[in-house]
């Protein structure tokens, strides 16, 4: 049985910033589960709403379904009860019905449905999917509207008169007519997590569209800015976050932006510059450069 009912992890994920850790790998790229678990553990001490293993930024995409289960249950267990634990489904239908089932058999709380693997979709099938999904676990769902799955307003007001249980919306495009319709039509049955890259940049301007809790992946490595900046946004203290957006978020985003896939490389070398190394990124990511790395340890440093 899992610890929170759907509604009930809906209400813990509205309530506080979220975490989504990155995957500790060897310099051999293995899962370094005694790393990960220092990692979960060293973050503990943060206040945060809920824990989404293997999501993007732990580079569950480049991770094997056996894989993903070990890491579901390493954060289960290390995490003991203390916050909701969400596991990533993946890939097409049969394969993200197997995840959910595995995620719930681990132990999680909750699923974070991830966009299907490189296939484009019309609106109904992508219906189809996700409705699938919420039939094969009592988990409560979060679907993430992303790449090639990205749902319109009708199909999510269809999506949540279909399955009770799909309590979360977990936005990665950020087009503001798209999430103005989408609050128009189910209002706040569902939770909205806001979840571009480095979802901090968007955060006050989504909040006014519903969207009172993000996925930091920053967290990672200044788990106190973070959670500073959070509260910044929940107060409406646009001075504040704009101070946090000049002196930090934009001079990263410059060395974020050299490379695609860095969005989630920077993180671990973010990790490696507060000396908490989680390791390599796995093919097809790339590692920052030496000086790539040298430059965002000094920008840490000025705000630590
Ligand atoms: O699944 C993921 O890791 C994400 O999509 C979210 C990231 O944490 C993103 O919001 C960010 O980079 O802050």
């Amino acid at each position: 049985m899992p610890s929170y009912s759907p509604q009930e992890l809906a209400s813990q994920l509205k309530s506080g910033l979220l975490s989504f850790p990155v995957t500790h790998f060897t310099e051999d790229l293995q899962f370094d589960e005694k790393s990960y678990r220092e990692h979960l553990s060293w973050l503990s001490g943060y206040p945060v709403a809920g824990l989404f293993a293997a999501g993007g930024t732990g580079e569950g995409f480049s991770l094997t379904g056996e894989e993903i289960d070990r890491v579901v249950r390493a954060a289960v267990d290390e995490v003991n009860g203390r916050l909701p634990v969400m596991a990533p489904a993946t890939g097409g239908t049969a394969n993200a019905v197997a995840q959910a089932k595995a995620a719930e058999a681990a132990g999680a709380d909750g699923i974070l449905l991830m966009p299907p693997y490189l296939t484009e979709a019309g609106q109904q099938g992508l219906i189809e999917h996700i409705s699938a999904v919420c039939s094969a676990t009592s988990l409560g769902v979060i679907v993430y509207s992303r790449a090639n799955a990205v749902l319109n307003d009708r199909s999510v007001a269809t999506l949540v008169d279909r399955n009770e249980t799909l309590i979360g919306f977990k936005d990665g495009v950020g087009n503001i007519e798209n999430l103005t319709r989408i609050y128009a039509a189910v209002g706040d049955r569902l939770a909205y997590i806001g979840g571009l890259p480095t979802a901090e940049t968007f955060a006050l301007p989504l909040l006014q569209l519903g969207m009172s809790t993000y996925s930091s992946a920053i967290f990672n490595f200044v788990p106190q800015y973070a959670l500073d900046f959070y509260a910044d946004v929940l107060a409406q203290d646009r001075e504040a976050v704009y101070r946090r957006i000049r002196e930090f978020i934009l001079p990263y985003l410059d060395i974020r932006d050299r490379m695609k896939g860095y969005a989630v490389s920077i993180i671990k070398a973010g990790l490696a510059a507060v000396g908490r190394p989680a390791g390599p990124v796995r093919p097809p990511l790339q590692n920052l450069t030496e000086s790539e790395l040298a430059e965002l340890t000094a920008l840490i440093d000025k705000i630590r």
